[in-house]
């Protein structure tokens, strides 16, 4: 069996409360009666038969079911047969399983029950006090045997009373009857038996009263222990009591404390909580006030409501007047506006008719001028031929013809040889193209170059008188006397005309009659004519005019493109434009006339800022560069700040690559130039001033948005209110 702690406790097997592993299990093949015949016939002596025959008696009465052992309750079923107590049996059981195992085999019933009875037949082994008690009980037995015949004797009554005093049978047995009815009988019977029966006894008697001195003792074992049990448990219990006192003090103190501190929080929690209560009683309180001042200021607003409504009424009726006045104001306003505009218009055309009539008179002035320099010529002509009659002058004349050779810049100088003979074309030409970008003269005439300081004229009365030097301002606005009646005939014949004219010097001679004159250099174009031809097509007077600034680098082609617009004629070799100069020209947009006041201004550096000053007052600028001149466009930049600067954006700009006609040089893509116009809100256009593309066209485009813009601006003037905006150009 295991018990709580592993040890194997072994314990003597009980009836009951065993597993039941019986003699059987031991391989008990004999059954006990065989054994007990085999002893009986091994056995001679008849009271060992005797013996034998009633232990087995007494065990087959025990063992009814034939098992073959006996358990501690078959032993109870002796109860009847013997004289013994129930608990007796139980002692006897006991006493008669010598191995202890619970069962009782026959070997050890019959042993433990002949025990008594072999002991008498073997005298040797007991001791000599034996012997006689054994004697004595024999006799005893005897005459009990005797008394159970008939009535018993006083004298076996003694002696039974002594043998039981001796066994101290009181004691144990309550009733004595049986015991002596059996004692009797067998000393009656078999009184040889009785001493064994008697020792029997004795041992039966001693052994339980010894069981009885064991259980007293473990009764008093077993008090002791459940004293000291009870104690225990007695103290286990105070000390638990004492524990969950222990326990229950501190779990109340700590609820205590916890409680405090909840008691305390919410303590806190109730003053904040009355604290914001009264402010917010004083918050409702204020609001009440507040509530009330409104509630007045409401009556006090609704009657003020009322009497701005009245005055709101009146002021409607006010502005319903004022806005009749304001129409008739601008009713009249417009009809101001336009009469101002048909103002400006006549005063435009004034200004025009004006300045052409100075352009006329310069004109007359410049044949005048041509007309005196070929009498000069002649007059030289004379003289060299007066020179050469005389030889000893011919020395100084050579040497005056080398001096004249080597002023590039002088005009007159160029017809007139040291010598007095008239130099040839070819070899003016010769001169001009050597100089690639020879300068040319400002518009009135005056030389503006600086690189030839001091090249004068030396006409025969020694040098020739310069006069004022004067750079014409289009705040002057100068133009052909395009409108005059008479202006056309002379006008138109003006291009060939001029041809020969150099703008070197202009003198103030009058009444010479125009004298029509052999170009002599492709130079001697003077850059500051104007181009006064008008377009066949129109007849009739311009509407309107406008006044257009020419820009960009030096030799990108402004001139010969102006040229080309005006005379549709290209001529190589351009002398380069001094100061400013300007050319007219009537074109036909959309069934009006429209003026353009071409204005050339010089692309070199030093005049820069001359051209600024032109920006000002120009209705629309254009820019070119040269796309074969990468530098040339990467001027224009510059170009349109500075027109930004004078002018703001105000003014449309058309943006013109020149020299398209040299596809091979190109050095400015297309779209470069397209992109820059976009980015800058430009017109664009390529074109090429040799071959006449696009010369026309852009110059058109330009008019025409001009022109419109013109008619927006009017149309906006008119509606009061509403300011003139800048067109897109490049829409
Ligand atoms: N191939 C070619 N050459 C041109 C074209 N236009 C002008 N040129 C030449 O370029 C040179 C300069 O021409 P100009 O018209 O004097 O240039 P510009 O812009 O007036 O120069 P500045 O007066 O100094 O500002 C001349 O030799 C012209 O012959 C063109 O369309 N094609
Ligand atoms: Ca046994
Ligand atoms: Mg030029």
């Amino acid at each position: 069996m295991a018990a709580p702690d592993g040890r194997v406790v072994s314990r003597p097997q009980r009836l009951g409360q065993g597993s039941g592993r019986g003699p059987k299990g031991r391989g008990a093949c004999l059954h006990p009666l065989d054994s007990l015949e085999q002893k009986e016939t091994q056995e001679q002596t008849p009271g060992q038969l005797d013996m034998l025959r009633k232990a087995q008696e007494f065990f087959q009465t025990c063992d009814a079911e034939g098992k073959g052992f006996i358990a501690r309750k078959d032993m109870q079923r002796l109860h009847e047969e013997l004289p013994l107590s129930l608990e007796d049996l139980e002692d006897v059981f006991d006493a008669l399983d010598a191995d202890g195992n619970g069962y009782l085999t026959p070997e050890e019933f019959t042993t433990g029950f002949s025990h008594f009875f072999f002991s008498q037949n073997n005298p040797s082994q007991e001791d000599a006090g034996e012997q006689v008690a054994q004697r004595h009980e024999e006799k005893v037995y005897q005459s009990r045997g005797n008394e159970d015949l008939g009535d018993m004797g006083e004298d076996e009554e003694a002696q039974f009373q002594m043998l039981m005093d001796r066994l101290g049978a009181q004691k144990v047995l309550e009733d004595e009857s049986d015991v002596k009815q059996l004692w009797l009988q067998l000393k009656k019977d078999e009184p040889h038996l009785l001493s064994n029966f008697e020792d029997f006894l004795t041992r039966i008697f001693s052994q339980l009263q010894e069981a009885h001195e064991e259980k007293n003792e473990l009764e008093y074992a077993l008090k002791r222990k459940i004293a000291a049990y009870d104690e225990e448990i007695q103290h286990l219990y105070e000390e638990m009591e004492q524990q969950i006192k222990s326990e229950k003090e501190q779990f109340l103190l700590k609820d205590t404390e916890r409680f405090q501190a909840r008691s305390q929080e919410l303590e806190q929690k109730l003053l904040c909580k009355e604290q914001e209560l009264e402010q917010l009683t004083q918050k409702q309180k204020r609001l009440e006030g507040q509530c009330t001042a409104l509630h007045h200021d409401k009556h006090e607003t609704k009657a003020e409501n009322t009497k701005l409504k009245l005055t709101n009424q009146e002021l409607a009726r006010e502005l319903e007047r004022t806005s009749w006045e304001l129409q008739d104001a601008q009713q009249q306003l417009e009809s101001l506006q336009q009469e101002a505009c048909k103002l400006h218009q006549e005063k435009e055309m004034e200004v025009y008719r004006v300045t052409e009539s100075l352009q006329r008179e310069k004109a007359g002035l410049l044949k005048q001028l041509d007309f005196l320099r070929e009498r000069n010529k002649h007059l030289r002509d004379e003289r060299d031929i007066c020179f050469q009659k005389n030889k000893a002058a011919k020395a100084n004349t050579a040497a005056s013809r080398a001096s004249w050779k080597k002023r590039s810049g002088s005009v007159i100088g160029k017809y007139v040889d040291g010598r007095g003979i008239l130099r040839s074309q070819s070899e003016e030409e010769e001169e001009v193209f050597s100089i690639p970008r020879r300068s040319s003269l400002g518009l009135s005439g005056y030389p503006l170059t600086e690189e030839e300081p001091g090249t004068g004229e030396p006409g025969p009365g020694g040098p020739y008188p310069r006069p004022l030097r004067r750079i014409i301002s289009i705040e002057e606005d100068p133009l052909p006397q395009l409108l005059d009646g008479g202006f056309e005939q002379p006008l138109s014949k003006c291009p060939e005309e001029e041809e020969v004219s150099d703008q070197g010097v202009q003198g103030q001679i009058q009444e010479a009659p125009p004298l029509k004159l052999t170009p002599t250099s492709p130079r001697g174009q003077p850059v500051g004519k104007e181009a006064l031809c008008k377009e066949e097509s129109s007849p009739s007077a311009p509407d309107r005019l406008f006044k257009i600034v020419f820009v960009g680098n030096s030799a990108v082609g402004k001139t010969s493109f102006l040229r080309r617009f005006c005379e549709d004629r290209f001529s190589p070799g351009m002398a380069a434009t001094v100061g400013i100069d300007y050319r007219v020209k009537t074109v036909n947009v959309d069934d009006s006339q429209v003026a353009l006041q071409l204005w050339d201004t010089a692309g070199q550096e030093r005049y820069r800022c001359i051209t600024q000053q032109f920006f000002r007052k120009a209705d629309g600028v254009i820019v070119m560069y040269d796309l074969t001149d990468k530098q040339s466009f990467l001027s224009v930049r510059r170009w349109l700040s500075s027109v930004e600067e004078a002018v703001g954006d105000r003014v449309p700009v058309l943006l013109l690559g020149n020299k398209l006609d040299n596809e091979k040089e190109r050095e400015v893509p297309r779209g470069l130039g397209e992109q820059l116009a976009k980015d800058n809100n430009l017109i664009f256009y390529e074109c090429s001033a040799y071959s006449g593309h696009n010369t026309k066209e852009s110059l058109l485009h330009l008019a025409r948005f001009l022109k419109e813009q013109e008619d927006t601006v009017r149309e906006d003037t008119i509606q009061v209110g509403h300011p003139a905006k800048k067109k897109s150009c490049c829409g």
